[in-house]
């Protein structure tokens, strides 16, 4: 085996998966773009992001900036020595995250610290399976954090909010079903994709859901209840009117595929893996003597490239009158009292990142910088630093804001911030001190992390960088950077607005179908 082409293949994996949208998920995504009503809020965000999708193709930079746990799945011909394998794939995650393709996500789960380059005890999950036949297939999914943190499992029989008894049948696993996607509400940025795992134990039951994340989006189950279990599922999830980014709207769901195994008598678990828009996964072939690759798998069917699109709505933009309120740090409170929810924002000049550990760090410690009338963007950015020792923005979207529910209010009294911009919402304590001191919560877009870059003009200075890249505090210059208020100061949150009514649909299904 020719080990420094294998490695070479990987690199071009590694890269493609992580800015090159396969074409199953473009598909999926346009089909729910033409679900949306031109002007709503749902529509506006899919048009950001099928934009994000064409910047991560013509940049070649990363469609997301959460590399997320890059997993590797690979058979090989019996005879391949593995043990090599697996260091040319470390190598080519080192290197590809050196260019700025991945950004460094390896994290000491006791220490804190940032590896820097992807690697380290665990990390990245490669699997291995021997088959008979004589090449290599890899493959490979990056699936984000804030996805991840929406995986659910249950074990029946249970109480599911909205829908009663979930038993131990293929009625119950329905329920189960329908309820991880009201859980996962906009959070996961949706819309997006969930692989089911029935039976197992809690571990094989989840890798069971991931596997199912590998299978072409268009394919046609072969097992006839699943395959009617898929159906039902992808006709009735929308109707829980969660949409994208759980702005409400038509399309919540984008894909489900549903996996069985076995299971010991005393367990049942139907095991979810909730995957957002950004469904980076790919594979390929690879001769196993040259190392070369053979074949590009996921790649049937048309490509869009959603080029015609992204000229439409130039044109569109400029002819609609949105009401746009313009924002510049430092912001007065009288400014922000006067915004609602559903406004469209657009910030000119500074703002702060923060996420995980600066809100811990921010709730013992005094800030490094002024943050009065200040605005915090939970956003942990892909970096590249010049030779000039200058910092670049690669990919910088927004983060799952509700990680910071318990400190969030706090530090905004403490240090005067006005705004915070994130996503997925956040819960009651903060949308209390929003009202409290005069805040508002701004939703941008997940995962459109090349939209965003593009507006961030400057890197002007960075704090706490011993967080490592994505947690550190980076100064910040934007301009147009645009995002709607969905928590305003006077009590209002479209989140909570929207996880009451898909509540209200989700107990539409209660009765028995199966
Ligand atoms: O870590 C990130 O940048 C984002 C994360 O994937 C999230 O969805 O919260
Ligand atoms: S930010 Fe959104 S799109 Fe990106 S990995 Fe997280 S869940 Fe996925």
């Amino acid at each position: 085996m020719n080990i420094e082409k294998f490695q070479a293949s990987m690199y071009e994996l590694i890269v493609e998966t992580s800015t090159n949208l396969p074409k199953d998920v473009r598909r999926a995504v346009k089909a729910a773009k033409e679900m949306e009503s031109a002007g709503t809020r749902a529509a506006m965000s899919l048009a950001t992001i099928t934009n994000n999708i064409k910047m991560a193709d013509d940049n070649v930079s990363p469609i997301c900036q959460d590399t997320g746990l890059p997993t590797f799945k690979i058979k090989t011909p019996v005879g391949v020595n593995q043990i090599e394998l697996k260091k040319a794939i470390h190598n080519a995650i080192a290197k590809a995250t050196k260019d700025g393709k991945l950004r460094p996500n390896s994290v000491d789960s006791l220490t804190g610290e940032n590896s820097g380059d992807n690697l380290g005890i665990g990390l990245p999950v490669v699997k291995f399976e021997q088959w008979e036949k004589d090449y290599i297939d890899v493959r490979l999914i990056l699936k984000g954090g804030g996805c991840e943190n929406k995986n659910i499992q249950y074990s029946l029989p249970c109480e599911l909010e909205g829908l009663g008894r979930a038993g131990r049948d293929l009625d119950g696993i329905r329920k189960c079903i329908l309820h991880s996607v009201y859980q996962a509400q906009g959070q996961g940025c949706s819309a997006g994709f969930i692989g089911v795992g029935i039976g197992g134990d809690r571990s094989s039951g989840y890798d069971l859901a991931k596997e199912q994340l590998f299978r072409s989006n268009d394919d046609v189950n072969p097992h006839d209840d699943l395959r009617k279990l898929e159906e039902y599922i992808m006709e009735n999830a929308n109707e829980l009117g969660i949409g994208t980014m759980g702005f409400g709207g038509e399309t919540t769901l984008l894909g489900c595929k549903i996996g069985v195994m076995n299971r010991i008598p005393a367990s049942f678990f139907v095991s979810v893996a909730y995957n957002c828009w950004a469904f980076r996964r790919l594979g390929v072939t690879v001769n196993a003597e040259t190392g070369e690759i053979n074949e590009w798998l996921y790649q049937e069917g048309d490509k869009i490239d959603f080029a015609q699109e992204a000229e439409k709505e130039a044109a569109t933009a400029t002819e609609t009158d949105t009401k746009v309120v313009t924002l510049q740090a430092p912001i007065t409170e009288e400014q922000i009292r006067e915004l609602k929810v559903g406004d469209v924002v657009r910030i000119d000049g500074r703002m702060f990142t923060g996420r995980d550990a600066i809100h811990k760090y921010l709730s013992e410690n005094d800030a490094p910088v002024d943050l009065n009338g200040q605005i915090i963007y939970h956003c942990g950015p892909v970096m590249l630093k010049d030779e000039d020792g200058k910092w670049h923005v690669k990919a910088a979207g927004p983060t799952t804001s509700i990680r910071e529910e318990p400190y969030q209010g706090d530090i905004m009294k403490k240090f005067g911030i006005r705004a915070v911009i994130g996503k997925g919402g956040m819960g009651p304590k903060t949308l209390a001190a929003l009202q409290e001191h005069g805040g508002v919560y701004l939703n941008a877009i997940g995962g459109a992390a090349q939209y965003y870059a593009d507006c961030i003009k400057s890197v002007d200075g960075v704090d706490l960088m011993q967080f490592g890249i994505p947690e550190a505090m980076w100064h910040l210059t934007v301009e147009g950077f645009t995002a709607v208020v969905t928590m305003d100061a006077h009590g209002n949150s479209l989140h909570q607005d929207v996880d009451k009514s898909s509540l209200e649909k989700l107990a539409q299904f209660k009765e028995r179908v199966f």
